[in-house]
């Protein structure tokens, strides 16, 4: 039988290729991100890792032993350490200030409180759900983008913290927990769950389009 993560990828690959095509993606790959656009990103992708963090620790309260709260943890330390110290020295160094990029644009908001509504109000599966549908599309072009030359120091190193070893490994425990989850869920919940992978694509498209501005 198809495991349930790769049934999600092939019932939604048409949301997962434009996905990895999106002209975000695309002008990442071949070098002609404007800085504004890539400012704009700092900041509500910023505000997005923060918003991850709830996330994973709803996640953490959800998880069904110390193997999975082990690997929880890990990722919660890297959100908080790695990557929130990351945004603020870059930020810092870049003179971009958050608040002057308010208010926030309606395709973040409606990425960011689709992630946290489903987060609040879902159990572990859910939250595996959200969570392997941002960081398995993430890993993937990513990894695609870094193996690019990047001129932007600042982006080269964002886009290698997403094509890491270490980030692939979560994403992939994030795709075996899918999987897990799915040998023990109705067919109705296997449904409720394709459905919110759909949405997470979806709202992750309207993100990245509105970074372009
Ligand atoms: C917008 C967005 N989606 C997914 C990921 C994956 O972690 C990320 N860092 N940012």
């Amino acid at each position: 039988m198809t495991a349930f993560s790769d049934q999600l990828l092939a019932v939604h690959s048409d949301v997962w290729n434009e996905m990895q095509q999106h002209p975000f993606v695309q002008a990442i790959e071949q070098g002609t991100l404007p800085e504004t656009a890539f400012h704009r990103y700092l900041v509500f992708e910023g505000e997005f890792v923060f918003s991850a963090v709830e996330i994973l620790a709803q996640g953490l309260s959800h998880a069904p032993d110390v193997s999975c709260q082990r690997w929880l943890i890990q990722g919660l330390n890297g959100l908080v350490d790695t990557q929130l110290g990351w945004f603020e020295r870059v930020m810092a160094k870049r003179g971009v200030v958050a608040e002057h990029w308010q208010p926030a644009p309606a395709g973040f908001i409606r990425f960011r409180d689709g992630m946290l509504q489903a987060a609040r109000t879902g159990g572990y599966a859910d939250i595996m759900v959200l969570m392997f549908g941002a960081e398995w599309m993430y890993y993937h072009w990513c990894a695609r983008a870094a193996a690019r030359p990047q001129h932007d120091e600042d982006l080269r190193d964002w886009l290698s913290m997403h094509a890491d070893d270490a980030f692939y490994q979560q994403a992939c425990w994030l795709k075996q927990e899918v999987d897990q989850c799915g040998l023990t869920l109705s067919g109705q919940e296997k449904q409720r769950l394709s459905q919110l992978y759909g949405d997470v694509l979806a709202w992750e498209i309207d993100f990245h389009q509105a970074m372009l501005g």
